[in-house]
């Protein structure tokens, strides 16, 4: 685990010291757009051009942010659009690596060894962190954005000549609504999982702990008046929460200490998250050996021994209730 400094790999772990304990999630860098016509997104000054076989996403099948490009690229069926090189599950003193076991891909572009040579590849003198999901220009050999929730608002649009144009998880009418939704569950629960895990003083942990379980509850109340977070409309705020809701008890709930109640414990949650999980492209996208193996294989400082967990076990596949909702409405 690590980072570049003007160019130059560093090996070191979060800096918790200086935020009394608190971890703060460093802002991604890479923030273009690819678009239909190519201009630049509004305030940039880089333009992109949606083109077939031009873009490539550099992924790890265990990080959650990551995990929500695969979903976008899945649903609107992108897959012969837009390639896609796996990092090793395992991110240890060189960061993300191209190592070709397990299932990861190796680097299938370049066929480098390590994730932040396709960052120096970009910027030489580039500092900061090296961090999946990538979204990478082919033809500038260039990286267009670092930053998963831009990544998929591109995915979900500007590649509607060739995708299905006629899934759209981020429609006009309901924007404002899900931008709420994912005002809640970004902090408190995508990163409130980390907040909690990375926490290094018991004052930290315990106010991420307490701001998480606060907004599943209010999820779960929320869940049991409509199947979806936005109405009865399957939205980009579902995709977001989904990719944490199927890492929490498998991964959270031991390794990050976010253990008040399971998903398995709420109900509503519960179904939903298997709802979700049965659309139909979508447990392709979820590898639980990546998961599990990466978050208690790397965390040495939260798992010394590396030891992954057997358990538990979990039938996502099961039925759910969630079709009642739908009728009701
Ligand atoms: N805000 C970024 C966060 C991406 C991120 O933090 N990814 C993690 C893996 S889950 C990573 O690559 N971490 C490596 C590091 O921080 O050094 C996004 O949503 O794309």
């Amino acid at each position: 685990m690590g980072l570049l400094v003007e160019g130059k790999w560093q090996d070191r772990w979060y800096d918790t010291k200086s935020t009394g304990g608190k971890f703060v999630r460093s802002h991604s860098q890479w923030r273009d757009f690819v678009t239909v016509d190519g201009m630049p997104a509004a305030g940039r000054t880089r333009g992109f051009k949606a083109e077939p076989g031009r873009y490539h996403l550099y992924v790890s099948l265990a990080c959650p942010w990551a995990h929500r490009t695969l979903i976008f690229r899945a649903l609107k069926k992108l897959e012969d659009i837009i390639s896609v090189s796996v990092v090793h599950h395992y991110m240890g003193e060189n960061g993300w690596t191209f190592r070709s076991d397990d299932g990861a891909t190796g680097d299938t572009l370049y066929g480098l060894d390590y994730l932040h040579q396709i960052y120096t590849m970009a910027d030489p003198t580039y500092s900061g962190r090296v961090t999946v999901p990538v979204l990478w220009d082919k033809k500038e050999k260039t990286i267009v954005s670092n930053e998963s929730s831009e990544i998929i608002r591109m995915l979900n649009q500007a590649f509607d000549a060739w995708g299905d144009a006629a899934v759209n998880f981020y429609p006009e009418p309901l924007r404002g609504e899900i931008d709420a939704v994912n005002e809640l569950v970004y902090p408190s629960i995508n990163n409130g999982v980390y907040r909690a895990g990375f926490a290094t003083s018991q004052t930290a942990y315990e106010e991420a702990f307490n701001e998480l379980f606060a907004a599943l509850d209010t999820l779960e109340d929320r869940l049991s008046r409509q199947r979806y977070l936005v109405g009865n409309t399957l939205t980009e705020a579902d995709w977001r929460l989904f990719t944490t809701l199927v890492r929490f008890d498998p991964v959270y709930v031991g390794h990050f200490k976010t253990n008040l109640r399971r998903i398995a414990d709420y109900p509503n949650l519960s179904n939903y998250l298997r709802d979700l999980y049965q659309v139909q492209g979508v447990a392709e996208t979820v590898n639980m050996l990546h998961i599990k193996a990466h978050y208690y294989g790397s965390h040495t400082g939260i798992n010394p021994t590396g030891i992954i967990p057997l358990g538990p076990e979990i039938d996502l596949d099961a039925p759910h209730n969630r079709g009642k909702l739908l009728k009701a409405a």
